[in-house]
């Protein structure tokens, strides 16, 4: 009997300046067996970002016409800037076996929650909103009017924490990889994705 199990897709999201980026690289170093998904926006680069690698950098019209096009999974605007993740790459690796991690903001995985609910969410969270605002600040990439609005929208994204599966705070960074590196072991393991697989033992007596 023939049983392929499809990989999972990870939603790790959380408020901007929480580490999400830094937790991600991390698991990267680490060796973790997730594939990372290359996100598109409308941003500009930060010094040192690459097109294809960082992020696949994009004019409004051809943000446009990527959603237009149905290419995106989700997308949102955040902060001034559109930001979404192409659908060919999340759904080719997952039929391919493979675990994806998509590292976005809240309401993007929102969004993916209603097409993708049986998606793993986890929430990483700040320990407080002040180490919150310190981390931002400390990034040295926003302006202090960015740095405002950022933490206005990270005190409304907080409150969304309920729609997630999981919560990891992120107080160090090596603990939360070994937070998620568990979470993502644990879900590998549900039942209702394994079921499938064990269907064909139903009236085989072992002979
Ligand atoms: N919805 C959505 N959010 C994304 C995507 N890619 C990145 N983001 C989020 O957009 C927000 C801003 O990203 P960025 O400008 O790179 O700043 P930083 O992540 O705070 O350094 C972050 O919360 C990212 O996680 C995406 O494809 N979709
Ligand atoms: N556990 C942590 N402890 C202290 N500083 C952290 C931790 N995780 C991330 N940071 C710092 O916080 C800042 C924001 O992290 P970043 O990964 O860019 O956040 P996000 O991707 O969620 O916007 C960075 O300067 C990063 O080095």
């Amino acid at each position: 009997m023939s049983f392929k199990e499809k990989g999972l897709l990870v939603v790790l999201s959380g408020p901007s300046g929480v580490g999400k980026g830094t937790v991600c690289k991390a698991l990267r170093k680490r060796g973790t067996d997730l594939q990372y998904s290359i996100s598109a926006t409308t941003r500009k680069p930060r010094e040192g970002e690459i097109d294809g690698v960082h992020y696949f950098f994009k004019t409004r019209d051809q943000f446009q016409q990527m959603i237009d096009q149905d290419k995106l999974l989700e997308w949102a605007e955040y902060v001034g800037n559109c930001y979404g993740t192409p659908v060919d790459y999340v759904r080719d690796t997952i039929n391919a076996g493979k675990d994806v991690i998509l590292e976005i903001e809240v309401q993007g995985a929102l969004q993916i929650k209603q097409r993708f609910p049986e998606a793993c969410f986890i929430f990483l969270a700040p320990p407080n909103l002040r180490e919150l605002k310190n981390r931002i600040m400390g990034r040295g990439t926003e302006t202090a009017a960015l740095i405002e609005s950022r933490m206005t929208v990270a005190k409304s994204e907080m409150e969304l924490m309920q729609n997630y599966n999981y919560v990891v705070e992120n107080d160090q960074v090596d603990k939360a990889c070994d937070r998620i590196e568990a979470i993502v072991r644990a879900e590998h393991c549900r039942v209702d994705r394994l079921i499938e697989k064990y269907k064909h033992l139903e009236g085989d007596d072992g002979q």
